[in-house]
């Protein structure tokens, strides 16, 4: 089936063209994912145009999280669901295979190497971009070896210091507070130079400031970098303030998208934040 489902274009919006899932730089058509009795994702279809920032958002449980493990590959989809990445089918590739074609990843969790220092953690990333299958391992030991690890050197160095985490390169992460480390998940997500970010609560449990550094670089990888972003985040200021277009999940399903300020006006989606109606 991959391949010959000839999706609809996302419908609904309320600003902008629509966005066929199937050539926008990520993409899903009719996604639903259920454990056992629980349906996480309900039939969800969505399309991510180059360059755009856009935010999910949604209470507690509503499924963002899980939408973003099936679109990166940590889930399967139920049957039927398809997802795209620049165009191409990518639904049954795991999830390395979809990061070494351009698909970034930060984690709410932090799965960082606690006792490992800075560097360390950024360069094990770098080097799965580098090594990512026998022949080039094996090329690696019988003589580019030296040559990649300067190269990962210098990349990782120029993250470090975009990031302003230069100074931090040899703390280890369980030493670091937690708006470094976010940092540091940030800094490894583009070790492996993607084309779509995804950030899972990138700014959770951060302080004002440390919240406002991290906006300040993501603003920056976006408009100076051309990252095309996808945020799962729960302050609403913050969505409205960078995002360009919102998408609001409810017990799995869309609810709303569109513009943020036209969006967090509308009333279903202040029914569901405030509980009135
Ligand atoms: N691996 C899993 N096994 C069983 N149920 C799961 C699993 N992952 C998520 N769920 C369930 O799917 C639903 C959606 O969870 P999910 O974590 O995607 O929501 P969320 O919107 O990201 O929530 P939060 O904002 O609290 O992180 C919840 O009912 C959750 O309990």
């Amino acid at each position: 089936m991959s391949g010959q489902h000839a999706p609809p274009p996302e419908t609904g919006l309320r600003t902008g063209p629509p966005i066929d899932p199937s050539v926008a730089a990520l993409g899903c058509q009719s996604v639903t994912k259920t454990f056992g009795a629980i349906t996480a994702v309900d039939d969800v279809s969505i399309g991510i145009d180059q360059g755009e920032w856009v935010s999910i958002v949604g209470p507690n449980g509503a499924g963002k999280t899980t939408l973003l493990n099936v679109l990166n590959g940590f889930y399967d989809p139920d049957t039927g669901g398809n997802i795209y990445l620049s165009g191409e089918d990518v639904t049954t590739e795991p999830s390395y295979k979809r990061a070494r074609k351009g698909l970034g990843r930060t984690f709410q969790g932090l799965e960082l190497f606690e006792d490992e220092d800075v560097l360390e953690n950024i360069m094990t990333t770098r080097a799965v971009k580098q090594r990512p299958n026998l022949l080039s391992a094996l090329l690696f030991y019988v003589g580019g070896g030296r040559r990649t690890e300067a190269e990962n050197m210098r990349r990782v160095e120029e993250i470090l210091d975009y990031l302003e985490l230069w100074e931090y390169r040899h703390s280890t992460i369980g030493s670091l507070p937690l708006g470094i480390q976010r940092r540091v998940d940030l800094a490894r997500s583009l070790a492996l130079e993607p084309d779509v970010l995804l950030l899972d609560e990138a700014m959770s449990g951060l302080t004002f400031d440390e919240k406002y550094d991290m906006v300040r670089f993501l603003a920056d990888l976006h408009e100076k970098e051309g990252l095309t972003l996808v945020m799962i985040e729960h302050d609403l200021e913050v969505v409205t303030d960078v995002s360009q277009r919102m998408i609001v999940l409810d017990q799995g399903a869309i609810i709303a998208r569109g513009e943020p300020d036209s969006v967090v006006d509308d009333p279903e989606v202040q029914r569901i934040y405030t509980g009135v109606e």
